[in-house]
């Protein structure tokens, strides 16, 4: 859909929103810009489970994820983080709509691996036109990362991974990746430009790890014709000014700056 931007606000960040950040959806909302969000909650789903005495573990920046953990990341994402985000939004005079995705089917998943990652799942159809009819009457909808099969069983997705099928289903115009770092960083600098090829290397030097490397997977898979390039920023500080957006600039190849 024409003029689209998805955001994906990780959880590392939920909390420490700076108004800046608010400011700047307001005005690419207010420009007439489709506004999509997709959210995080890892560090908040941790702590529940860490009070409910539950352990979890990290493969590949992906969360193992039980049945109990299943429970516990639905719980968080959809009924705790989503309903303060839209909060957070409507203060700004955003009127904005949270949904899972298992309303209206709006995720379709499918496990990676049951034997290694449990109820982890990869998304294998969005529900554009569901959301294509909220974007229509001008909302904003809010997507916690769970979703369904057609059995009805859910899985947890990471909310890189969803945020990058809903960019591509909805044919993007841009993605955004608001972390609580400006960008990949390497050696203690912000890495401006990356390619496809660039990141692999990254990850395979150990410069990008845990919740970094489902991030880049995610903006490299989703990169197209109609999306040539995605940006991770960081939520803590100003990304946006004089119409450009500081940060980490993924795209497919060189020479095409
Ligand atoms: N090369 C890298 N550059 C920046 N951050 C990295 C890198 N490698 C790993 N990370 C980690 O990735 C984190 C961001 O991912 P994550 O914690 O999952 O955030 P979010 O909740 O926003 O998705 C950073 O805080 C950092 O600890
Ligand atoms: C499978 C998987 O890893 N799911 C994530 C979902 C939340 C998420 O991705 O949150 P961030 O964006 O804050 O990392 C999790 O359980 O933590």
């Amino acid at each position: 859909m024409e003029d689209t931007i998805v955001i994906k606000c990780g959880g590392s960040v939920l909390s420490e929103l700076s108004p800046s950040f608010f400011e700047s959806l307001q005005a690419m909302y207010a420009q007439g810009k489709n506004v999509v969000i997709v959210h995080g909650g890892g560090p908040e789903i941790g702590q529940m489970l860490k009070r409910l005495n539950v352990s979890s573990e990290f493969v590949n920046g992906l969360r193992k994820t039980t049945k109990e953990v299943l429970e516990v990341a639905e719980m968080i994402l959809a009924g705790k983080v989503n309903k303060q985000l839209v909060g957070l939004l409507q203060q700004y005079g955003m009127p904005a709509v949270g949904v899972s995705g298992v309303d209206a089917h709006l995720l379709e998943a499918a496990p990676i691996d049951l034997t290694k990652l449990g109820y982890v799942g990869e998304v294998v159809k969005v529900n554009s036109n569901f959301l294509k009819a909220l974007l229509r009457s001008r909302y904003i909808p809010v997507i916690s990362p769970i979703g369904t099969d057609e059995n009805g069983q859910k899985y947890n997705i990471n909310a890189d991974t969803a945020a990058g099928a809903v960019a591509k289903a909805v044919k993007a115009a841009q993605l955004l990746f608001v972390t609580d770092v400006p960008g990949i960083l390497q050696n203690g600098s912000v890495v401006e430009h990356a390619t496809v090829e660039a990141i692999e290397q990254m990850i395979e030097k150990g410069i990008i790890t845990g919740g970094m490397i489902p991030k880049v997977k995610a903006a490299a898979a989703a990169l197209s014709e109609e999306l040539d390039e995605v940006m991770i920023v960081s939520g803590k500080t100003p990304f946006y000014a004089n119409g450009q957006l500081y940060g980490t600039s993924i795209r497919k190849e060189v020479g095409v700056y």
